[in-house]
Formats: C-alpha cells, structure tokens, sequence
C-alpha cells in the first residue's frame, strides 16, 4: 500500500535531510544566481510596488473592496479596457511563506492581462502571526466566491498564486462550496513555484510565525489531501498549470513534480511546465511582461478556454 505522501517507495526524501539542508532547501532566495539573497528580496518588493503603481495609475480599478468584515479582507480588482461584468476573472495570492507580501505591492501581472480583456484581482489575507493557516484558507475561499457574487456573469475564474500564495490556490481544488452560497466558475488554476506539502515547514525556522502543528500542516497539504480524495475533479475541463522555475531549489522542484503527477492520477487535466533560466522571484517577475513564455501561457489558456 502507498503510504500517504511518502511517494510509492517509502521515506519522503525530504526527511533524509540535515536540518541545516532543510532550512536551506525551504529558502528560496539561496537558489538565486543573478544576484545577492538580499538584492533580490529587495527587487522582489520594488518590482512588485512600481508594477502596482503603474497598474493603478494606467487601469480602471476598485481598490481595497471588503470581501469580509475582517481588516485584512481586502481586494483590488483591475479592469480591462473596455469594462466589461462579463471578462474572464484572474485571482492573484501573493506568496512570502504566510507571512510577508501584501496585494500592494503584488500587482505584477495586472498589465499584460488586462490589455488582453482579463480582469485581475489581487487579493490580501491575514498574514501570520495574525492569521492561521486555517484562516487564510478560509479567507482565499471566501475572496473567491465573492468576486462569482459580484460577476455571476464573469466568463471564468482562474486562480494564480506564487510560493505560499501557490499552495492557498491550491487548496481550491478541494473547497467545498456548498457553504458559501455559490459555486465559482473555475476555469483554471495557475500555480507558480509553490510549496504543496506543508510538513517540512514545520521543520524550518519559517514555522515560527505559522506556529503550524503536524497535524495542522497534514490537514493544509494539498499533495496529502488530493491523494486521499476519492472524488474525481467536478469540472474536468478545469486546466491547472504547475510551473517552477528551472533556478527554484530541488525540493520545490520536487514538490511541483509530485504535486502534477498527484493531479494527473487523480484525473485532472493538469500540465507541467518548467521555466527555463528563472528562479524563485524572477519566475513572477516574468508575469510583468507581455512576452514571457508564463504570461504567454496563461494568456493562451484564459483565451481559448472562455
Ligand atoms: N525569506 C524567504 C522569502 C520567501 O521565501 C519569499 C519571498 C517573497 C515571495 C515568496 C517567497 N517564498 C514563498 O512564499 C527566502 O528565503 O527567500
């Protein structure tokens, strides 16, 4: 018999690993080639802000819109040139380990899409120590069935989300919508280097604001839950796109791999893609371009698909 999230032949690799190995593999900005760690986080908020600035500054946009009576559940929602009730909706879930980033300085792909007719939404969560993982699941549910409620008419919901905002868009695949009122119209999910069993974290030193529990860590993983799931995807026209980037550490590589063949045995039309000569954060970088090959992709598969 498969143990759960072992793989079929026993041990998780990960666990095979010193604890300094760990925390090595699980920090992503010491995979980085073109520059420092702490350049590169600095890049990171600096792309991310002047994306934003721009993308408020050249679009229609209904900025901070409570999707909760909570403080942080905000969103943005950009709009395309000709507005209309009845685009395609894409999702954003910043990433940071739950615990950093913010929807303002996380409008990266707001420009090529909307250029294209797509509607993009940016979505803020409660980080941790604030936030639980729990609620920040809870959260992203509930960003998601509001935007359906607002644009019953929307021509499609895709979800994109980087690293930690990877693994919120994932646990989509398992929500379970009967309690919010309204099913969303799912189309596809774009998942970029994100992190889908959640059990070496606990492991590392980024679990000291999650505070995550082995059991609470099982009960987030995506890759453990999908493997259990005996229901088959409700929509199997629904298109999830796994992407890492060809830089991202070997365990975030692996989980992307594992994650999209857990997609395929469990019947979904997944697809995997790596991307060549990127890292962890230019990997979203990418998504402020017209031309890169993920922006490409996403665009091909909101384009054809509503
Ligand atoms: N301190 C982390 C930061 C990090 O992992 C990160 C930063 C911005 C966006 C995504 C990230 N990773 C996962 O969510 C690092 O070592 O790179």
């Amino acid at each position: 018999m498969e143990v759960r999230g072992r793989g079929p032949r026993g041990e998780a690799p990960w666990k095979k690993l010193s604890k300094e190995e760990l925390e090595n593999q699980y920090s992503p900005s010491r995979w980085v080639i073109r520059r420092g760690a702490e350049e590169t986080l600095r890049t990171y908020s600096r792309i991310g802000e002047e994306a934003t600035k721009n993308a408020r500054a050249t679009r229609r946009s209904l900025l901070h819109v409570p999707y909760g009576d909570g403080e942080g559940e905000k969103l943005d929602i950009y709009f395309p040139e000709e507005v209309s009730e009845a685009s395609p909706f894409c999702l954003f879930f910043h990433g940071g380990y739950w615990q950093s980033g913010s929807k303002d300085t996380s409008a990266f792909m707001v420009n090529p899409l909307t250029t294209r007719g797509v509607a993009v939404v940016i979505v803020a969560y409660d980080l941790a120590p604030k936030g639980t993982l729990d609620q920040m699941v809870d959260q992203v549910t509930r960003s998601i069935a509001f935007v359906q409620k607002q644009y019953p008419c929307n021509e499609g919901i895709y979800l994109c989300g980087h690293s930690a905002g990877a693994h919120l868009a994932a646990m989509m695949l398992l929500a379970n919508w009967t309690t919010h009122g309204v099913t969303p119209n799912l189309k596809g999910f774009f998942l970029v280097s994100g992190i889908y069993d959640l059990e070496p974290i606990v492991y590392t030193t980024q679990n000291a604001p999650l505070l995550m529990t082995l059991e609470g860590a099982q009960q987030n993983s995506p890759q453990l839950l999908l493997e259990a799931a005996l229901t088959r995807p409700s929509d199997p026209a629904c298109h999830v796109l796994v992407t890492v980037g060809q830089h991202d550490s070997p365990e975030f590589q692996r989980q992307s791999r594992e994650f999209y063949q857990t997609l395929c045995r469990g019947g979904w039309n997944a697809s995997f893609e790596e991307i060549r000569d990127a890292d962890h954060f230019e990997i979203i970088w990418n998504l402020t371009q017209q031309d890169s090959v993920l922006t490409q992709m996403i665009l091909r598969t909101i384009l054809r698909e509503h």
